[in-house]
């Protein structure tokens, strides 16, 4: 057993920029051995992904798009990526979103529209992705998301993100019970909070930041890198034996009152 990826494949959702948390996972999965595929949403993004996929020392990735609100369009995107591995060992899913004017003040203020929104693209986009992958994960593999504290406990002006979070954390759950037995694991890591494209629509993040300076056990930030190489221990057959779990990557933070 070890930490290497090498032969194995795995596709990456959600990179938009070489800030995005999706892209620190990429990287450490590329540093072990892993080939990797890209998807993203959004024409604007293209080229940054391709960019940023391209930077990566060995062969060419696959990059595409995956609207994941569009079950037809996950359907293209993942017979695409058979078409051209045939078999994939896991995938990372980062891609999360709300209305910037929902993430402040009063949660209450939440509306039905923007309430749905958030969850359908934060929470059953993983189902719905499972959904497709399973086929194409044939040797069994490890499928990661992306979940932050406010899922499990009130941060001020997480609100709908949340509400939608805790979607997510269960989701992983029953995900992993319905995948376990084609030997696939499904687990999630709950990232401290870092400085990205995302993290620009939630209000008052900067003073978040200095508390866990302050206060959590590390008394440091999270990064991208951490993140990245705990997505490798999911992804490697050194968390063989682990399915259906949130693993904080957050400097200790979320053990504090
Ligand atoms: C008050 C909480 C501070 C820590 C927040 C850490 C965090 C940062 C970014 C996170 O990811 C998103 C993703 C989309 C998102 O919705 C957005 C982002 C930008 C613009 C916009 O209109 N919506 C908000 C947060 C996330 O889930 C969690």
């Amino acid at each position: 057993m070890s930490l290497s990826l090498q032969g194995k494949t795995y596709v990456v959702m959600g990179v938009a920029n070489k800030r995005s948390i999706a892209w620190g996972i990429a990287r450490s999965l590329h540093n072990a051995g892993a080939k990797l595929i890209f998807t993203y949403a959004g024409e604007r993004l293209e080229k940054s992904v391709k960019d940023l996929a391209s930077s990566l020392e060995g062969e060419e990735s696959l990059v595409l798009p995956c609207d994941v609100t569009n079950d037809e369009d996950i359907e293209k995107c993942f017979a695409a990526i058979k078409e051209e591995v045939g078999v994939i060992h896991g995938l990372a899913h980062c891609i999360a979103f709300a209305n910037k004017e929902e993430l402040v003040g009063d949660y209450m203020n939440t509306t039905r529209e923007g309430f749905l929104l958030s969850q359908n693209i934060s929470s059953y986009s993983l189902t719905a992705v499972c959904k497709v992958a399973k086929d194409l994960m044939t040797e069994g593999g490890s499928i990661i998301s992306m979940t932050y504290l406010g899922g499990e406990r009130v941060v001020a002006n997480y609100n709908v993100m949340g509400v939608a979070k805790a979607s997510l954390e269960a989701s992983v759950k029953y995900l992993a019970n319905d995948l376990g037995k084609h030997g696939i694991r499904v687990n999630a890591i709950s990232a401290g909070p870092i400085r990205t494209l995302s993290a620009k629509g939630v209000s008052d993040f900067n003073s978040i930041l200095k508390e866990i300076e302050e206060r959590a056990p590390l008394r440091r930030n999270t990064t991208q890198e951490e993140v990245g190489d705990t997505a490798v221990f999911l992804a490697s057959d050194m968390s063989r034996g682990i399915t259906g779990e949130n693993i904080h990557v957050d400097s200790g933070y979320h053990i504090l009152g």
